[in-house]
């Protein structure tokens, strides 16, 4: 199960973040969040860290023109999309994208996983709450291609053991305080994660 840190306001926890074991580093382009970062900060994180960790910026109701600045800007490797009201041109973005289903239903998941997604609780902060989606909403669902953010722990995850989905997300769950990520969270939501699989 793929694993992604998501948050990252500094060099030094996308350092820890990588070294705990994380497959991909999450930054938050969307600038009403406690985690919001600069794209130029983020791409001094992105030149500092080791190799073979995917960087993804994560985006909110953005046209596709912004995204594709700011990945270039920060040296995104993916975008993460919430896009509410088709903000976005998906046609014309240059970065592979995944898209955000903020979860009110089983019939939000069921009508949208006919690709990679991603699932988040619905929260009208749109996301980085720390709130879960109801796992029987996934009772019916391949997960293969689903990741699962919201509310994610070290103390909780064992929850999912039986879904196979494609992967995990968390934010506030590995965090001391909001934007500040605590190092023994991280390494042992890793672990959590690697013993269910
Ligand atoms: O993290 C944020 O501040 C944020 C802001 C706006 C949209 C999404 C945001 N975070 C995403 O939500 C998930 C779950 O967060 P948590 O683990 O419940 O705190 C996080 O991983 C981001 O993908």
């Amino acid at each position: 199960m793929k694993i992604k840190i998501c948050g990252i306001t500094n060099l030094d926890d996308a350092l820890a973040a990588a070294e705990a074991g994380a497959d991909a580093l999450g930054f938050v382009f969307y600038d009403k969040s406690p985690r919001y970062i600069e794209p130029f900060e983020a791409r001094k994180i992105v030149d500092a860290l080791p190799p073979f960790i995917q960087t993804v910026g994560l985006f909110v109701n953005e046209n596709s023109g912004y995204i594709n600045q700011v990945c270039t800007n920060a040296k995104m490797q993916l975008a993460q999309v919430i896009d509410d009201d088709s903000f976005t041109d998906f046609d014309v973005l240059k970065f592979k994208y995944i898209k955000v289903i903020r979860a009110k239903s089983e019939k939000d998941i069921i009508e949208n996983i006919n690709n990679y997604v991603l699932v988040d609780a619905f929260v009208e902060e749109f996301g980085g709450a720390g709130k879960r989606v109801a796992l029987e909403w996934f009772n019916k669902v391949d997960c293969s291609k689903i990741v699962l953010a919201g509310g994610l722990n070290q103390n909780n995850i064992s929850e999912i053991k039986d879904y196979s989905f494609y992967g995990v997300d968390v934010s506030s769950g590995v965090e001391a305080s909001k934007g500040k990520k605590d190092k023994q969270k991280m390494v042992n939501f890793v672990k959590a994660v690697n013993d269910i699989q």
